[in-house]
């Protein structure tokens, strides 16, 4: 495989090299590194991350980390944060830093709804399982290696989940040897040609064979896996199946075979390792010294058992404190967000509640507006109607003209004000001649029309000051203001002239007719309203008695003349 001149081809085809082809990553990863110059600076950053990647791979967390911590702060690629995180938190693990890794496990376990990358998902899954997993999360690791084998990016099968998934039912010893789930494992291993899953999951199954006291499977396993094991040369492999090599001779009593498995674990060792093959392998020899009764080598063996014992249960409660540590800091933020969110909701309700409220107040004011214009309104209406009434109680129906009761009261009020300042005033009273013969010959309506035209005729010479009245039936009264004697027999006799002179002419029937008018003044009657009407009354008596169509005056002392005789008849 060579590079292609696409670096961002290059950079995708190199990382998904990593596990599979191992040699071949390293090589094309060398060779992207002679490229930098004509990166971009996010495929800088890619490489970058992925220099890391080999650093973690090797055990340098030194160079690692710092390098992934920096892609993490600056490379603002969300996948490439993702993934590097993922790593950082593996180192974590390996380098018994357990608190933070579970601080980490926990934030990039939050954002997997939101990781869409198939390769940054798997990653987290994958490290977060055997995070779990060291903790005692039997059940949450086999959930995420599930997972794992839901979405698999491009260069993984489905190897890596079942071997991380029956490692985890293992430990939490919901398997047995003859479990199909190993046999399924196994197969996906080998079809995949992934030979250090595949011993991983035989190492699996060689310890079952032990628990189920099946020590001679154990050891037909282990010599048919040693070759490929060897040249795997993965360390805790190597370590893992001598230990075991170790217990399954000793439970077959081959104290020899027991012995020289158990050496060849401390051989490969450091002396300051500590782990649970190394103890186990302590315990072995110790055993077996004891049963020789070489009590010196195995007070010296059981000692360093003691050791490893007491080291690999500190680090095995470490990680399950940091895992609840971690749950614990969750659980606290979780709290806090949600003490946060409850205020804000709080918050949020009181803004609403004073929202609500002005709208109330603002409603209650446009309510009271209403009722107040309303209650106004009807106000307006009472007294327009009550106005209209008062009008139409004083005014004579047909003819618009005040009626009698009114007519008589406000002449009452105006002569009252006359005879404060003495001024003259003359009462005329009109009555139509033989009108009853007008409404027997033409009707009633003919009749009416004949009244109304009289009214308009009256009207013609009044001042707006004078009052005008309908006394009943065909006989009117007119108070003329501010006028002697002389102009009001004169206004008077103008009336009857126009009646004469104007008959009615409605659909055909012109009906002529005339009007007797009588006429009584303040200067010979005096200002009292009884005495002017019967005056005047007496004048038009006079006038009918002696002919009609006419107008008399009313004289002092009972003496009635004719006021007007030139223009009248009779
Ligand atoms: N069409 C009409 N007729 C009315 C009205 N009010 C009263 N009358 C009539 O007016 C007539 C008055 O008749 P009389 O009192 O005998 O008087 P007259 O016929 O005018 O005779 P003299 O006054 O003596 O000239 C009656 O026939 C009433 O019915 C009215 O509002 N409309």
């Amino acid at each position: 495989i060579t590079l292609t001149p696409n670096v961002a081809v290059s950079l995708e085809q190199t990382e998904n090299l990593r596990t599979s082809d191992h040699a071949q990553f390293l090589r094309l990863l060398g060779m992207l590194n002679q490229q930098t110059s004509s990166m971009s600076a996010h495929e800088r950053w890619q490489l970058r991350y992925l220099d890391a990647w080999q650093d973690s791979f090797q055990g340098d967390y030194g160079n690692a980390d710092p390098a992934l911590q920096d892609v993490i702060k600056h490379s603002a690629d969300p996948v490439l944060v993702t993934k590097a995180s993922a790593v950082l938190m593996d180192d974590m693990r390996n380098s018994r830093r357990y608190e933070p890794a579970f601080e980490l496990a926990n934030q990039l376990v939050a954002n997997l709804p939101k990781t869409r990358d198939k390769l940054a998902r798997y990653m987290v899954l994958s490290y977060a399982s055997q995070l779990l997993r060291s903790a005692g999360q039997y059940d949450l690791a086999a959930t995420y290696a599930r997972d794992m084998a839901q979405a698999l990016p491009p260069g993984e099968t489905p190897c890596q989940p079942w071997a991380q998934l029956l490692a985890a039912l293992q430990a939490s010893h919901k398997l047995t040897s003859s479990s199909a789930d190993i046999q399924r494992g196994l197969e996906a291993c080998q079809a995949a040609k992934l030979s250090l899953f595949t011993e991983i999951i035989e190492l699996v199954k060689g310890d079952l064979y032990l628990d189920e006291n099946q020590p001679a499977k154990t050891v037909a396993l282990l010599s048919a896996i040693a070759p490929s094991i060897r040249a795997s040369g993965f360390h805790l492999a190597m370590l893992h199946a001598r230990e075991q090599l170790a217990r399954a001779y000793w439970k077959l009593g081959d104290d020899d075979n027991a012995r020289k498995a158990a050496l060849a674990v401390l051989a490969i060792s450091e002396p300051d390792d500590v782990n649970e093959s190394l103890r186990n392998a302590y315990q072995v020899l110790y055993l077996i010294e004891k049963k020789h009764g070489r009590a010196t080598a195995a007070l010296n063996y059981y000692q360093q058992y003691a050791e490893q014992n007491a080291g690999y249960l500190n680090d095995v409660s470490a990680r399950t404190l940091a895992y609840d540590v971690a749950q614990q800091h969750m659980l606290a933020e979780k709290l806090e967000t949600e003490k946060l969110s409850k205020q804000n909701n709080i918050l949020r309700l009181q803004q609403t509640l004073a929202a609500k409220t002005i709208e109330t107040g603002r409603l209650y004011i446009v309510l009271l507006l209403v009722l107040l214009a309303s209650v106004i309104f009807w106000l307006l209406r009472t007294k327009r109607s009550q106005l209209h009434f008062q009008r139409q109680a004083r005014l004579d129906g047909l003819t618009g003209i005040f009626n009698h009761q009114h007519f008589i009261s406000e002449a009452q009020r105006a002569t009252n004000l006359l005879a404060r300042r003495q001024g003259d005033a003359c009462l005329v009273f009109i009555d139509l001649d033989y009108f009853k013969q007008i409404n027997d010959t033409h009707g009633h309506a003919i009749g009416d029309a004949v009244l109304k035209h009289t009214v308009s005729i009256c009207k013609q010479p009044l001042r707006a000051t004078d009052l005008f009245g309908r006394l009943g039936g065909e006989e009117f009264g007119i108070l003329l203001l501010d006028c002697p004697p002389g102009q009001g027999a004169v206004i008077a006799d103008r009336i009857r002239t126009t009646i004469e002179a104007t008959p009615v002419d409605i659909d055909g029937h012109v009906v002529t007719f005339s009007a007797s008018i009588g006429l009584a003044s303040t200067l010979t009657s005096g200002y009292e309203l009884k005495r002017l009407c019967r005056d005047a009354d007496a004048a038009l008596y006079r006038a009918k008695h002696i002919g009609r169509n006419r107008v008399i005056a009313y004289a002092e002392h009972g003496d009635l003349s004719n006021a007007f005789n030139a223009g009248n008849a009779g």
